[in-house]
């Protein structure tokens, strides 16, 4: 099926206009909006403010809602950033899909490691470097570029559009399910389709769409010795320490030689692997070596295609993310530390329940403390969950998708599953009980969350033409 001239004018438009759609990138990058640091707040307030202008300017009807506060673990509260409500369009003669992005991205400094400012967007052989590039401010940049495309070429968009941008997704969508079960009847009752574009592609060349997300389950395990940091010349031999309790307790997590999940009954959820699955997975484009080289490692836990995918995908993982309280600079301070909160998340894929796995968890940690007969104070606190989605391959949502692709890049897209989380995927699906679609637009090699996070310049415009493409085949199939 061929797209009509009025989308390839549009693709036209989008071509001739890169720079302009590129500084709305660079505008977006320079705003700070990490969700997780307290300290940045006014700035995930600014971003969505700044959507908010955006989306306006070129015709959308905006409300934003307030979410309340943020309580964290030490009594302290800060605003939660308001969810930013759009519409663009009320023709009943047409369809209406729904877009969701976030707005708010992973910390960065430069001292992390990054080759150039990480709030300040740099081209490089035609890679857009910024925190935020590709997770997800591209992204949601590129439909709102789509929409400006069309408007310049005076062209109908032919579906209506609403949107939900929130501010809070890298820090666990607070807030955000209640606020689009309280939508069910208003706002998306009448949403046919839902995408997101939050994912990436599995390689760099070949275009995805993603049907299946993990789920997530992240801890904090605390252990306290002491009142204040000590010198380990004067007290070191005489006290418990805190960070030995807490090393003990980390390493328990998993099984030393295989990394298997170490915590009884967590696995017992996770559905059998089929051999339906098996051959999906073979006939996808994946090379483990050009995977291998981009994570920068020689060896992997699995040394073919089949298993890597499977355990990044289809099986959960446990991840010890860092270690609060301990010291971590150079040169060789001789502390003992007060008080270290160990950090690690759990991936979780169906059937497995966030709620289920963190009782699991939180009983396994506890059995294991009280073998240390340690007098030392401990707590393990589950922080937040989300739970794993997978949606239905052969509808419009999917085979609108397909179309556009086809038609954008001259191949048919792979179908993948990302191992990363989206809250909020399987509230959209159960409030709006919608077909909800996932279409990447990023490189497998783009970096989210880690340093030098880049979105390539062709993706970006690409992925303008990608969207304006769906929603034309949306309309018409
Ligand atoms: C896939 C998406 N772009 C993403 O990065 N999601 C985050 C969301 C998150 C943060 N904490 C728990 N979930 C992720 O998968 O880490
Ligand atoms: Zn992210
Ligand atoms: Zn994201």
């Amino acid at each position: 099926m061929e797209l009509s001239e009025q989308i390839r004018q549009v693709f036209s438009y989008a071509d001739q206009h890169q720079e302009e759609h590129i500084n709305r990138l660079r505008e977006a990058v320079a705003i700070r909006s990490v969700s997780q640091q307290k300290e940045f707040r006014n700035e995930t307030i600014r971003v969505v403010n700044h959507f908010k202008t955006i989306l306006e300017s070129l015709g959308a009807t905006c409300q934003l809602r307030e979410l309340g506060n943020e309580d964290f673990p030490d009594g302290t509260k800060a605003p939660l950033p308001p969810v930013l409500l759009g519409q663009l369009g009320s023709d009943t003669n047409k369809r209406t899909v729904c877009v969701y992005g976030h707005l708010d991205v992973q910390p960065a400094l430069k001292e992390d490691g990054w080759n150039t400012e990480p709030f300040e967007l740099i081209e490089k052989d035609g890679k857009l470097f910024g925190r935020g590039s590709t997770d997800d401010k591209g992204p949601v940049l590129a439909w709102i570029n789509m929409i400006d495309s069309f408007k310049k070429c005076s062209i109908p968009i032919p579906v209506n559009l609403k949107f939900v941008f929130e501010g809070m997704e890298e820090a666990g969508s607070i807030g955000l399910h209640q606020l689009i079960k309280s939508l069910k009847s208003t706002f998306l009752k009448d949403v046919d389709y839902i995408c997101i574009s939050d994912s990436y592609w599995l390689g760099l060349s070949r275009p995805c769409i993603t049907y299946g997300l993990r789920g997530n389950v992240y801890f904090y395990v605390e252990v306290e010795c002491a009142k204040k940091d000590l010198h380990s010349g004067v007290y070191g031999g005489a006290v418990h320490e805190a960070m030995t309790d807490l090393v003990y307790l980390l390493s328990k997590l998993t099984d030393e030689k295989n990394g298997r999940i170490a915590i009884p009954g967590v696995m017992d959820q996770v559905r059998p692997f089929t051999n339906e699955e098996r051959t999906l997975l073979e006939s996808l484009d994946f090379d483990e070596c050009e995977y291998r080289e981009e994570i920068g490692t020689d060896k992997l836990r699995f040394g073919d295609k089949v298993n890597i995918l499977a355990h990044r995908w289809r099986f959960p993982c446990l991840s010890i993310h860092g270690i609060e309280g301990a010291f971590f600079g150079p040169g060789s301070k001789t502390v003992i530390p007060q008080k270290v909160i160990g950090k690690f998340s759990i991936r979780l894929v169906p059937d497995q329940d966030p709620d289920d796995i963190a009782a699991k968890v939180i009983k396994y940690l506890n059995d294991e403390f009280a073998k240390l007969h340690s007098p030392n104070k401990f707590k393990v606190i589950k922080m937040k969950g989300s739970r794993p989605w997978l949606g239905d391959t052969n509808d419009t949502n999917y085979n609108a998708a397909k179309l556009a692709i086809k038609n954008v890049y001259g191949t048919e897209p792979d179908m993948t599953r990302e191992g990363g989380s989206i809250p909020v995927t399987l509230t959209f699906q159960e409030v709006t009980g919608k077909s909800v679609l996932l279409l990447p637009i990023g490189s497998a090699d783009d970096g989210a969350h880690s340093q030098n996070e880049k979105i390539n310049r062709k993706n970006y415009i690409d992925g303008c033409k990608v969207f304006a493409a769906y929603l034309y085949f949306i309309s018409i199939l």
